[in-house]
């Protein structure tokens, strides 16, 4: 584990490699655990009901759902099975500590399952009633293309490809920067037992 990364920009800043291997196998057995209670689900986009290429979940208090009628939004519970959400993995919670400079714990881990075919349009995370505490996004499984602008969706954006262990920090000036997954690189990792990519994305939701 390293604590040094690179700025990017102010509030956004890169640690590749923040977790070894052998921290990376015990996050995929905790998310493992997580989805075996809390079942993978296919989100739909508010409105047109079209559904999104990645599968989702979440652990913690709250979790962000999506579907036709009620669009975006947190919620106590898991829309198919109506439980609770499981509780956020230890190591999660060392790792908010640890990067995220913001003294309340997170309240939502939101869990993307990537399979080889899927990505996500650029889009900011704005569904947070407390935008003074970041996000940290933590990269397991294959490689993939992330891309990251500026505030505006028409700002210029760059691109930096991830692997398993990489963590990324939204925070500060750079809380709302617009950002996407364009691509997975399959056969990229031997994390997982199949291809594909797990991103996890910790969350302060209320003030
Ligand atoms: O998969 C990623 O790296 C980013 C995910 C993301 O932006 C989100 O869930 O809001
Ligand atoms: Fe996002």
């Amino acid at each position: 584990m390293t604590e040094t990364g690179h700025d990017l920009a102010p509030g956004l800043r890169y640690v590749p490699d923040h977790f070894d291997r052998a921290a990376q196998e015990a996050l995929v057995a905790a998310i493992r655990a997580v989805v075996a209670d809390a079942p993978l689900y296919v989100p739909r986009m508010p409105k047109t009901g079209k559904a999104m290429s990645v599968r989702m979940t979440n652990c913690g208090a709250l979790g962000w759902v999506t579907d036709k009628d009620n669009g975006y939004r947190y919620q106590p519970t898991h829309p198919e099975t109506g439980r609770p959400w499981p509780a956020i993995p230890q190591t999660l919670l060392g790792l908010w500590e640890a990067v995220s400079g913001f003294a309340k714990p997170p309240e939502a881990c939101l869990v993307n399952f990537y399979d080889p075919e899927a990505k996500m349009g650029l889009h900011q995370d704005r569904d947070e009633t407390d935008l003074a505490a970041p996000v940290v996004s933590v990269s397991l499984g294959d490689q993939c293309l992330f891309r990251v602008g500026g505030t505006s969706r028409s700002d210029p954006t760059r691109s930096f490809r991830l692997s398993s262990g990489d963590v990324f920090v939204f925070g500060g000036e750079s809380r709302l920067i617009f950002h996407g997954v364009d691509r997975i690189y399959p056969g990229t990792s031997t994390l997982l037992r199949n291809p594909g990519r797990i991103n996890l994305t910790l969350r302060r939701v209320n003030p």
